[in-house]
């Protein structure tokens, strides 16, 4: 993820290209030459970048073995060879960092509501209710509410099942956000109500998840007329996208986070808790 910070050189110029250090994705410039005393992070960041891989071709193991034979040096052909294995960035590298700088520069253009004074701040407050309404508390409070309601059996079954999906999803959003510490766009105001120590990071959305997941057990588990179906998604879909308007991520951030949502649905269907499970689970922990 880039780094936020003003150090960061690119951010006065040079095209974004990543590379990775200590976990974090960072600016540098396309345009400074290889610096063979560079310390070894820069190198591998070096590695990923087709410039820097052109500018190391000039200098290939082929030309160098053949003034390394004026000079004789086997330590030169030595470290040609090293080099040789340098020049094959991967191709998965390089598409992977194109990507993120894609995805950068896409999540910068689009943060259009980041403050009060960005170019549609005016929409802020609507995006904030789009916030809102996909956030935990409202989920877990209006499903566990509806559990508590629920005068029938498979009324029950339905919200204790979402009541545990919304809990896995915290679960599982929280583990990846805190394996991947991406952190949240240098344009994010954090001014985000009732939020855990590692929704600091960005990767995946925990929004984007919880809409996907809901869109489908909802669609799957409620007997919803057609319209109603397509405001479900759309409500997804804007939720998903208020998340980049208001500057809070990245566009990978979302578009994993939707997957994600989506995958974690199959998992509440594998681990579906039916009445009977439910009563043999009750019974078990009765005996012991
Ligand atoms: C406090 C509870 C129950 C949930 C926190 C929900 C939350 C703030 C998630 C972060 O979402 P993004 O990753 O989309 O910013």
């Amino acid at each position: 993820m880039p780094s936020p910070k003003a150090k960061n050189p690119a951010r006065s110029g040079g095209s974004p290209v990543f590379g990775s250090s200590n976990s974090r994705y960072d600016f540098m410039s396309l345009t400074k030459p290889l610096n063979r005393s560079s310390p070894p992070h820069l190198v591998q960041r070096q590695a990923s970048d087709p410039t820097a891989a052109r500018l190391r071709a000039s200098e290939s193991p082929t030309r160098r073995r053949g003034s390394s034979s004026s000079t004789g040096s086997a330590s030169g052909q030595g470290i040609a060879e090293e080099d040789g294995i340098r020049l094959n960035p991967s191709f998965v590298r390089v598409a992977l960092s194109s990507l993120l700088a894609i995805d950068l520069w896409m999540s910068k253009q689009l943060g259009v509501c980041a403050c009060e004074d960005s170019s549609w701040g005016s929409m802020r407050p609507l995006m904030k209710l789009l916030e809102i309404s996909g956030h935990g508390i409202p989920w877990l409070a209006g499903t566990a509410y509806s559990l508590y309601k629920s005068d029938s059996a498979a009324g029950q079954e339905i919200m204790l099942n979402l009541l545990m999906g919304l809990l896995l999803d915290l679960v599982l959003v929280a583990i990846v956000k805190a394996v991947v510490r991406r952190r949240r766009p240098a344009h994010n105001r954090m001014d985000m109500f009732a939020t855990f120590s590692v929704d600091t990071y960005s990767f995946p959305s925990g929004h984007a998840t919880r809409a996907a997941m809901c869109v489908r057990f909802l669609l799957a588990h409620l007997v919803l007329a057609a319209p109603l179906r397509v405001l479900v998604l759309l409500w997804a879909g804007l939720v998903g996208l208020s998340r980049v308007l208001l500057g809070r991520h990245n566009v990978t951030d979302v578009m994993f986070g939707f997957w994600m949502g989506y995958c974690q649905y199959n998992l509440v269907e594998m681990l579906w808790i039916s009445p009977q499970t439910l009563q043999g689970l009750m019974g078990q922990l009765a005996s012991n």
